[in-house]
């Protein structure tokens, strides 16, 4: 008899969510593969943000099914909350103490994975109070990381950093995807971004929030130069529900 492999995964199917009397999401279907990344953009106020929270167990799910086989999972958002009464290194290494890692084990973990993302030693035993805004967001992007997740949430986790970081990131994950399959679900306002990371992108409309539109793209990503991203956001940026969705058409005339 055949053997049935049965591999991670995560299934939204038919959820709708409302905050009080306010529609959010309507009739959302979509999944995440083991080494997928797939990415959400729209609109502002769409329910992005809701579908994710949703999706972490950090909203309780009220109409619909959410079913993760992931192992394990981690978040980074694009406030990066922080426990302000730890340092640095205490908040990178926070997932690890909770899984049980040794304390002198843990601060090395977390220590390399600090460097990796750009943060100076100088950083490591101040407190978020005393960080940049980039700061942080590197901190939350570690802290995510360090505990080596099947599936990852980001909230527009690039939004605060300088352009040479963010690609080194960007770079740390296609890297991660490519090597490991770690899986990403993710929110980003940029297109571009869009395009260089995801195998599937949702475009997901307002009031209420909806998926009206799916887009594939099958290049692998470590092959993503910057000819084809651009090329690939030119086209999308033509599509019309695209146009429609984030109101272009009215914006141009
Ligand atoms: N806890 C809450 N209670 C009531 N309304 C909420 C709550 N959280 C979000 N909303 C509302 O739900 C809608 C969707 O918000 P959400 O943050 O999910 O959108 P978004 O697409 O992520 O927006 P943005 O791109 O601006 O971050 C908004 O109208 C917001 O005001």
């Amino acid at each position: 008899m055949a053997q049935l492999t049965q591999t991670s995964s995560l299934e939204v199917s038919r959820l709708n969510h409302r905050f009080g009397p306010a529609e959010i999401l309507r009739d959302i279907n979509f999944s995440v593969q083991k080494g997928q990344v797939v990415s959400i953009v729209g609109p502002s106020g769409g329910g992005k943000t809701t579908l994710l929270h949703l999706c972490a167990g950090l909203l309780d799910v009220l109409d619909g099914d959410i079913k993760n086989t992931f192992e394990s999972f981690s978040f980074a958002f694009q406030d990066a909350r922080l426990l302000p009464w730890q340092t640095t290194l205490d908040n990178i290494a926070f997932g690890l103490k909770a899984k049980g890692v040794k304390k002198a084990l843990r601060h090395t973990q977390a220590k390399e994975i600090a460097l990796r993302f750009g943060l100076d030693e100088a950083d490591f035993n101040k407190f978020p109070k005393d960080l940049s805004g980039g700061m942080r967001q590197r901190v939350a992007f570690a802290r995510a990381l360090v505990v080596q997740p099947e599936l990852l949430y980001l909230d527009e986790p690039f939004s605060a950093l300088d352009i040479g970081l963010k690609q080194e990131l960007q770079s740390i994950l296609i890297e991660l995807v490519n090597l490991q399959s770690l899986s990403i679900l993710f929110i980003t306002h940029d297109l571009m971004e869009a395009v260089k990371l995801s195998h599937q992108i949702l475009l997901l409309d307002i009031d209420p929030g909806r998926i009206v539109e799916r887009f594939t793209l099958n290049k692998p990503l470590p092959e993503r130069d910057d000819q084809f991203v651009y090329q690939e956001t030119a086209r999308l940026l033509a599509h019309p529900k695209i146009r429609q969705t984030f109101e272009l058409n009215l914006r141009a005339k």
